[in-house]
């Protein structure tokens, strides 16, 4: 981290764009993201993962075309097409984008809501929601080279982990799980990740898999009842807050509390560079990895 430390203090200065006002701010206002559990990460060849802004926001790097500008068409897209003013609830609210000089490239970066503001011990999933993560026009390369990963998961389940990070309650540790561990997931192996990232041995987490479910199952009416877009490669974001759950154990907080309340719990749609027109059919590959998961979490409660 030292490394991308010094080098975001050496070669990142911020361009002024037409869309937003970062131009007026400096660095130090800018961190490595500490809750990102998947996807591209920072790395010491200087690519860069998500990074924090100090004003809450994360940045999300876009360093490819075409999966940039679909990305960013999406976000712009649902917030005029009213087809899908529906999925704002389940998406992190986006505030444009902007360029990040990093080693004298200009990269272009997504500045969204941050899904684990407001969350003192984030305990975060990542789930990949479909059989298929290649969209129809793909190359047979990356086809193959798709349904090589996590193959025993997606075919399963319809859906695989690529990773969490969890505030293990009982013994006080952090577990970070990554994309290595989540493509040599089978079945039984599935079932216990859920159970370690619900903190399933402290006895509370069916509180937590329930206000889940009952969002996922909001959102897949929405999948039930659209057929505008079909998408491939996204991920649900899976998030509580484990403080919460240390409050019931201390006796701090009353199960009544966090059963009423679920604000504490929240699921989000994120990556969105494999949105296609969905030609009045519905996307059953989404529906149905999303209702997979659904039935394996109310499994497990
Ligand atoms: N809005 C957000 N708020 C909080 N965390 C986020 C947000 N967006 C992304 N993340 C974190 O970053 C990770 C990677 O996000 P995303 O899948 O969008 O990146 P990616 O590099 O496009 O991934 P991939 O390699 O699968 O294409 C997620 O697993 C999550 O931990
Ligand atoms: O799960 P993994 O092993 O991290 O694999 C990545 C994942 O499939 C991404 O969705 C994909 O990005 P896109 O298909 O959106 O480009 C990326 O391609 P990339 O290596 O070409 O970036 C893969 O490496």
């Amino acid at each position: 981290m030292k490394i991308l430390n010094l080098r975001l203090a050496k070669y990142i200065h911020i361009l002024n764009t037409s869309m937003d006002k970062l131009a007026s701010e400096c660095l130090p206002d800018i961190q490595r993201f500490e809750y990102q559990v998947a996807g591209h990460k920072t790395d010491d060849s200087g690519c860069s993962g998500l990074l924090k802004h100090k004003d809450g926001y994360v940045l999300k790097p876009i360093p490819k075309s075409p999966q940039g500008d679909n990305e960013i068409s999406f976000y712009e897209r649902v917030k005029h097409d009213v087809k899908l003013l529906p999925l704002q609830r389940f998406i992190p609210e986006y505030f444009g984008y902007s360029f990040l000089n990093i080693n004298n490239a200009d990269i272009r970066f997504l500045k969204l809501q941050d899904i684990t503001n407001q969350c003192s011990k984030p305990c975060v999933m990542d789930v990949k929601i479909g059989k298929q993560t290649w969209e129809p026009s793909a190359t047979l390369e990356k086809r193959k080279s798709e349904d090589a990963k996590y193959a025993v998961s997606k075919r399963e389940f319809g859906f695989c982990i690529p990773g969490y990070h969890v505030f293990d309650i009982k013994s006080g540790l952090v577990f970070k799980f990554g994309k290595e561990e989540g493509k040599r997931l089978g079945r039984e192996s599935t079932i216990a990740a859920f159970k370690q990232f619900f903190n399933y041995s402290c006895g509370f987490s069916s509180i937590i898999v329930k206000h889940i479910t009952s969002q996922m199952a909001d959102l897949l009416d929405w999948w039930n009842s659209q057929n505008v877009i079909h998408v491939y490669s996204s991920s649900l974001l899976l998030v509580y807050n484990a403080e919460k759950l240390e409050g019931l154990l201390s006796g701090a907080l009353k199960e009544e509390e966090l059963i009423t309340d679920g604000s504490w719990v929240k699921i989000r749609m994120i990556d969105f560079a494999h949105v296609v027109p969905a030609n009045n059919l519905n996307d059953h590959n989404y529906i149905s990895g999303l209702s997979n998961l659904i039935a394996i979490l109310k499994s497990i409660m």
